[in-house]
């Protein structure tokens, strides 16, 4: 035996061996082939197995009897294009008629199965061609995000799907969302990678973080201003509002001018404006939100009324005068007064971690993906930061961020704060820093934060 037949038998017996386990690297040695070659040679048997076939059209079956020939076989939707990826393989099918997307969506598990694949999730792309994406192994075990992201102005790569593609919060998509989960479930984490995709870009970030202040105050020096407490919270949302109504009258300004040329563009939200008249934009971070609803004086309540409107308002109208919320909770449902229902009809992006209850999961999902419910009560208890994330088009995903650590936010947010820009109207709210220790010292307006 030669030593090149001795190291082809070493390498083929080690995958084998390691093929039962098939840890992220065996999948990239050789796993990525052997599931090319697999899904080639087994296509067509698959699909036939799957009910994906349809039966010959008419003009063959005649064509084949005039002809004297076989009567033809069934034949499974068109590969258009197969690629490898780094956690599996892309199939884009072209559909024969009287299937639908349906029919691959609801055959996924069967796929999984039959081509040996850990995962397969199916999308339309257009009308009669299907994407399947197929995993080779659990990719939200180990997070580890793409090394290309498709960046843009206030969109954030934040987490990974199941399906091996980036999670993506785009703010001009959707401009509010929800973020919901179970005490050590995941949800600061989550955030965390948010403040840390957002830092880099053009973007006044503004924090209310009513756990004293722990998960968004290491951050301070990206952030234009902070509340730590429902008593500054107030007054923040409160300087948030005028704002708004400011930037509503640059843009009703820049349009009086534009109205009445013909053609032009007319303003009707800053992203219309030029970039000399944009105001920066704003991302709202809200921690733990039932905080800024809980009451037990009279007086309380008054303030609590005061926040919940003041966040309504933002909600309803921010999204022309690029303020964006970001709502963080452990259950945000009718139970926490009156209007909250409210400001969760206009939170558009919704995700859930782990819950402990139904109840708590529809209310993430409840109202726009009701599926998604089961979903979310069946995320495992181990699985910390995996979390499903819909929108109010019904659909919905399994995904994880990456597990950045306070200390790496920390740097990352540092290196960045040169870009932390200075709002006028929130100037009483932006942390002072000093380089010490804020200590036991009330973390409230102006207090010392450090990073
Ligand atoms: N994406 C992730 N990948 C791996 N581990 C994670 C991830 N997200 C969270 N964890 C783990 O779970 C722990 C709790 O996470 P986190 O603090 O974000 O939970 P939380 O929902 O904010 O909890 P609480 O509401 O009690 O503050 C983290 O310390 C981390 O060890």
């Amino acid at each position: 035996m030669t030593g090149f037949t001795v190291a082809l038998v070493l390498v083929v017996a080690t995958a084998g061996l390691l093929r039962w386990r098939r840890p992220a690297w065996y999948w990239l040695t050789f796993g990525v082939t052997f599931a090319t070659v697999r899904v080639l040679v087994r296509y067509a048997s698959v699909m036939d197995a799957c009910g994906l076939t349809v039966p010959p059209s008419r003009w063959r079956l005649a064509l084949a009897r005039a002809t004297n020939r076989p009567v033809p076989e069934s034949r499974a939707p068109r590969i258009l294009r197969l690629r490898p990826t780094r956690t599996g393989l892309v199939l884009r099918l072209k559909l024969r008629p009287g299937q639908d997307a349906f029919d691959l969506a609801a055959a996924s598990d069967r796929l999984r199965h039959s081509f040996s694949m850990y995962g397969v999730t199916s999308r339309e792309l257009r009308s009669g061609v299907v994407e399947l994406r197929m995993t080779g192994y659990d990719v939200l075990k180990r997070v580890q995000m793409p090394a290309k992201a498709d960046t843009r102005p206030m969109r954030v790569p934040v987490a990974l799907r199941e399906d091996g593609s980036i999670h993506y919060r785009d703010y001009r998509e959707v401009p509010h969302a929800l973020t919901l989960g179970a005490t050590e479930s995941g949800k600061s984490v989550y955030q965390r990678n948010l403040v840390a995709g957002l830092a880099p870009m053009d973007v006044a970030l503004v924090g209310i973080d009513c756990k004293q202040g722990v998960e968004l105050f290491p951050l301070a020096r990206r952030f234009s201003a902070l509340a730590d407490n429902p008593d500054t919270a107030v007054e923040l949302l409160d300087a948030l509002v005028k704002r708004m109504e400011g930037v509503y009258r640059i843009i009703r300004a820049e349009q009086r001018i534009t109205a009445d040329v013909p053609d032009a563009e007319i303003a009707a939200g800053i992203w219309d404006l030029p970039d000399e008249l944009r105001p920066t934009p704003i991302v709202v971070l809200v921690d733990e939100v039932a905080e800024l609803a809980l009451f037990a004086t009279r007086e309380e309540e008054k303030r609590r009324d005061r926040i919940v409107t003041a966040l309504v308002r933002l909600a309803q109208l921010g999204r022309a005068a690029g303020i964006y919320l970001e709502i963080c909770g452990q259950r945000f449902g009718s139970e926490l007064g009156k209007s909250i229902t409210m400001l969760r009809a206009q939170l558009t992006g919704r995700t859930a971690h782990r819950v402990n209850d139904e109840t708590s999961a529809n209310m993430a999902f409840g109202d726009i993906a009701p599926d998604a419910v089961l979903a979310v009560i069946q995320i495992p208890a181990d699985m910390r930061g995996v979390a499903i994330t819909g929108d109010s088009t019904g659909g919905w995903a399994r995904i994880r961020a990456p597990h950045t650590t306070l200390r790496h936010a920390v740097n990352i947010c540092n290196r960045h704060a040169h870009r932390t820009p200075e709002l006028p109207e929130l100037a009483p709210f932006r942390p002072v820093l000093t380089g010490t220790s804020a200590g036991s010292a009330p973390l409230s307006k102006a207090a010392p934060a450090t990073a």
